[in-house]
């Protein structure tokens, strides 16, 4: 059977990222969505530059690991490889030389979040030092715009300013590094496509801004396969979705008829780990227009292994990572603190002790509300466990001893994680395009 050993554009076909922080998780991954991916496509290779960075890899050791896994597996289908939150040209060098076929720009450090908090008068201030460069303030303001199947607004000229001094360097930016990229590959002799990531901020996108940024990406001509926007609600690493379901569905179908319109372009869910309240909407309302993007939460089901063939150093770990909880915390949306989970000397039972820091949103009685600041403490403090070299010795040995045990784990975890996507895409009634 042949395989694709080479990633590949994906287009507008829905896609689900599993990033894998140990590259020993492929196969768990492949088994997952071959059993219930339905239309979905994998992104095998995934990593962002900041986990490069904390996990001491190279982009070429994270498409070794997935190329490698993908032939063990005799995967024979297109798959992805995304090259996570870049911020600058060399961040996308790296990645383009080591063949990395999606490239998520992320333009946050030039997104000004105080602007949805300025007063009037400094918000004209910071305008009028920014109007000459983004001179395009004319072409919104009074703008009534009707979008088919979805919102309808007024651009008034507080909106339009707020949304310029908020996002009008992030997106010249994007630009830049769009064409940037787009000219290394073409250079390269390579395909690529890209998505513009602005999730990482305080406050939601809303939807003028989310109009205003993919209607300059189309002036400026940058195409984009993704947009990942601020969603309404709190995605927190490592644990469901925490907001009114309702209402973020009703903000999801405003964005994906924005997509739609101005695309089309597939929405994109990143810290998608373990949402499992958002996954139907999300494929509903975009019709299967969608991205999500993963990783901590295979590399939480990595632990999972140890847990069960080796509680002692599970212990160890747990206790590590509690003493770097709050520094590795310091970049991630998350809200646990150390006293909300016991400390091991405190829980007797190794079975306890996986549940209190491992447990599952659908393993949590009914009733009771979900909230697993376990999960969170292990999930930031990935980087400082794999590089230290006692603890992150045995983590990957206890994997390669028991792989089996890994890939049952994560099959039943991202199966759980795919049923709803695809579930969501049958009853939006789409006939997305179906597998080789
Ligand atoms: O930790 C990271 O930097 C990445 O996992 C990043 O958060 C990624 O975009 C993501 O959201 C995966 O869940």
């Amino acid at each position: 059977m042949t395989t694709h050993l080479l990633p590949q554009t994906l287009g507008l076909e829905p896609s689900f990222g599993f990033g894998d922080r140990l590259g020993l998780a492929t196969q768990g991954h492949v088994a997952a969505l071959t059993q219930r991916g339905g239309p979905i496509r994998g992104i095998f290779a995934q990593q962002s530059i900041r986990e490069l960075a904390r996990t001491a890899r190279q982009p070429d050791e994270v498409m070794a690991a997935a190329t490698l896994g993908l032939r063990h597996a005799d995967f024979d289908q297109p798959w992805g490889a995304d090259a996570d939150h870049l911020k600058t040209t060399a961040d996308a060098e790296r990645m383009l030389a080591a063949g990395f076929t999606f490239f998520t720009i992320d333009p946050s450090d030039f997104v000004d979040q105080q602007a949805d908090h300025d007063e009037t008068r400094v918000l004209d201030a910071k305008f009028d030092a920014v109007r000459e460069q983004l001179a395009w303030h004319e072409h919104y303001v009074g703008r009534v715009v009707e979008i088919p199947n979805g919102p309808g607004f007024e651009l008034d000229e507080q909106t339009v300013r707020r949304a310029i001094v908020k996002y009008g360097r992030a997106i010249e930016h994007a630009v830049g590094l769009a064409n940037y990229i787009h000219e290394a590959a073409r250079h390269a002799g390579r395909t690529v496509e890209l998505e513009i990531s602005v999730d990482e901020t305080d406050q939601p996108t809303t939807v003028p801004e989310h109009f205003i940024i993919a209607d300059r990406l189309r002036v400026c001509g940058t195409t984009i396969a993704s947009l990942a926007p601020r969603f309404v609600g709190e995605l927190e690493k490592g644990i469901d979705y925490k907001g009114d379901v309702e209402h973020l569905t009703k903000t999801l179908t405003d964005h994906a008829a924005i997509a739609e319109h101005l695309g089309p372009y597939k929405l994109s869910l990143h810290s998608g780990s373990d949402k499992l309240s958002m996954y139907q909407p999300f494929a509903q309302a975009t019709r299967g227009r969608f991205h999500v993007k993963t990783a901590g939460t295979s590399y939480l089901e990595a632990l999972r292994v140890v847990a069960r063939h080796d509680p002692k150093s599970f212990r160890e770990i747990i206790t590590f990572s509690r003493s770097h909880y709050n520094e590795d915390r310091a970049t991630y949306h998350v809200s646990a603190t150390l006293n909300d989970a016991p400390p091991v000397e405190d829980v007797r039972d190794d079975t306890d002790l996986e549940r209190l820091y491992l447990e599952r949103w659908d393993e949590v009685p009914e009733g009771v509300g979900f909230n697993a600041p376990g999960r969170q403490i292990l999930h930031c403090t990935f980087g400082s466990v794999l590089c230290d070299q006692r603890l992150g010795t045995i983590l990957r040995q206890t994997i390669q001893a028991h792989p089996q045990t890994y890939t049952k784990v994560l099959t039943e975890h991202f199966v759980r994680h795919l049923k709803p996507l695809v579930a969501g895409i049958r009853s939006a009634g789409t006939t997305s395009p179906r597998r080789a």
